[in-house]
């Protein structure tokens, strides 16, 4: 109990005096037994890091300086208006983790599990509570959040059981979320510097992005939560309804646009390089760093345990590097000892990065993205190729795919068990089924499928898939509504006839 309370007022003297406070703090800190004199050495040591606290920072450095771990001169701060390198690369936000390293993993462990639960504003999100690595510099008072994060790790004791003989089996539901994806992981973070930027004086007219329909969901959402102009480009047809409706519903600039992803994403590019529209897709690193908050996440509802595997579908490519990021940390902060091997899950219609696995890492060359029903990664020119293959390569991963029927049969089996998939968890499935069957993920192995949007965002696949309407597809797991006259005989004989048939 000594340890807890020592830990409560240090942590509370981190919190800024502003803002909501409705309950206390609800600890989970394991160690119960701790002599006086500890105590006190530990209040002492720790009030003493404490002090050192304000020294976190954080600034964009070019990617390629990361991938060959070389020193750079080239930085820039994060209020600065900027998304690529001099050079025309990606940019990454790099921590001083010299400053973080002052706390040690033991530290950093208790102080997020600390926030977990919490209405304090903003440490109750899942993504905010872990500011001081996702953006330290910015203003309580600033943030624009919607408490997102602190999402279900569903054990899926059922499906593991009856489909792979797997116990410990585990789908990460980020997108049992306020808008529905993991894209609100990211957006806070962005939508939240840009409301600093404005408060600032940067002259931001309001912030745009190309979208498969998620990214502009949250992006959207967020923005009107903060009284920010929204400006979305889609491809028109390409999305599904319940993802269409979302960005017109709160307020966004809808563009719907006669191409595909790739072609609004070159549009979004340009226009803000020309106009005052801050950039949201996750070329833009700023995403990146709200959305590694998932896999330090996990970590902790695991008990900081590692898992062997993490399975995540790729599309532009931002959110495997976003997860390799958020491990790494953790490995890097002295939380964890290793990192799980990362699997990234393509439609075979929208493949550039298996293909390019496949090829050695030989030739890279993007594809004309064909229809999927996992629409969100449709993609043919992921903006963050380099970040994946970075991942991939360090973590000693993998890249696999599915194809149309694989993705609608992998979502049925899921949701026969209890789940909601979207098509694009039924991608990251089909990779794990795939990699169970050829042995190299073992039976006894903790695994866990990111499940990356509600299910509800994809009905009219399942409509189909379950109607027995697509075509060229068995739909072997369909399980359409019987038609029956209401009548108790006519019931009684369907209800008969399936009992039988059942035991
Ligand atoms: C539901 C869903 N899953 C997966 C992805 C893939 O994420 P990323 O583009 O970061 O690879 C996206 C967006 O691209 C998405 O919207
Ligand atoms: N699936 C995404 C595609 C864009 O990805 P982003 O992460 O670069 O914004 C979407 O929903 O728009």
């Amino acid at each position: 109990m000594a340890c807890t309370q020592i830990f409560q007022s240090h942590t509370s003297s981190l919190r800024p005096s502003s803002g909501h406070h409705r309950r206390s703090f609800s600890l989970i800190v394991r160690c119960t037994t701790t002599s006086t004199t500890n105590n006190q050495q530990l209040i002492t040591s720790q009030q003493e890091l404490h002090k050192k606290a304000t020294s976190f920072s954080a600034k964009y450095v070019p990617f390629s300086s990361i991938c060959t771990n070389t020193p750079t001169q080239e930085s820039y701060s994060l209020d600065e208006v900027v998304y690529r390198s001099s050079s025309g690369g990606l940019l990454d936000v790099q921590h001083d983790l010299e400053a973080l390293k002052q706390f040690d993993g033991k530290y950093w462990k208790a102080l997020f599990d600390s926030r977990v639960g919490t209405t304090k504003w903003p440490y109750g999100s899942g993504v905010w509570s872990k500011k001081e690595w996702v953006l330290p510099g910015i203003s309580d008072d600033d943030i624009v959040s919607a408490f997102e994060g602190n999402t279900n790790l569903f054990w899926a004791e059922r499906f593991g059981k009856k489909f792979l003989g797997m116990n410990d089996l585990w789908v990460k539901h980020c997108g049992i979320s306020h808008t529905g994806s993991f894209k609100d992981l990211g957006m806070t973070v962005l939508v939240s510097q840009v409301n600093r930027l404005r408060k600032l004086g940067q002259p931001l007219s309001g912030v745009g992005c190309a979208s498969t329909g998620d990214t502009s969901a949250a992006l959207s959402a967020y923005c009107a939560s903060a009284n920010i102009p929204s400006f979305v480009f889609l491809p028109s047809n390409k999305i599904s309804m319940a993802q269409l409706v979302q960005p017109i519903a709160n307020g966004a600039f809808v563009l719907s646009l006669d191409t595909d992803f790739d072609g609004c994403m070159k549009l979004i590019r340009e226009v803000t390089t020309d106009l005052p529209i801050y950039l949201a897709n996750s070329l833009n690193s700023l995403r990146l760093e709200g959305q590694k908050t998932a896999a330090i996440e996990i970590l902790q509802q695991f008990d900081w345990e590692v898992p062997d595997w993490v399975i995540i579908p790729g599309g532009n490519l931002g959110n495997i590097y976003a997860f390799y990021k958020g491990f790494k940390m953790c490995q890097e902060l002295g939380l964890i000892d290793r990192i799980p091997r990362l699997v990234c899950a393509q439609s075979a219609n929208a493949n550039p990065l298996y293909l390019y696995y496949k090829s050695g890492w030989k030739n890279f060359k993007p594809v004309k993205a064909e229809t999927t029903f996992a629409s969100a990664i449709q993609i043919g020119d992921p903006v963050s190729i380099d970040r994946a293959v970075f991942a991939i390569k360090n973590s000693n991963g993998l890249v696999a795919e599915a194809t149309e029927e694989e993705i609608m049969d992998a979502m049925a089996k899921a949701d026969s068990t209890g789940m909601f998939t979207c098509p694009h968890t039924g991608v990251a499935l089909t990779a794990l089924m795939k990699l169970r069957d050829e042995g190299v993920i073992g039976i006894n192995d903790k695994t866990v499928v990111v499940s990356t949007a509600h299910g509800l965002k994809f009905t009219q696949s399942k409509i189909e898939y379950h109607s027995k309407s697509i075509k060229d597809m068995a739909c072997q797991f369909a399980n359409p509504p019987v038609d029956v006259k209401a009548e108790y005989g006519a019931v009684m004989d369907v209800l008969k006839k399936f009992l039988v048939k059942k035991l």
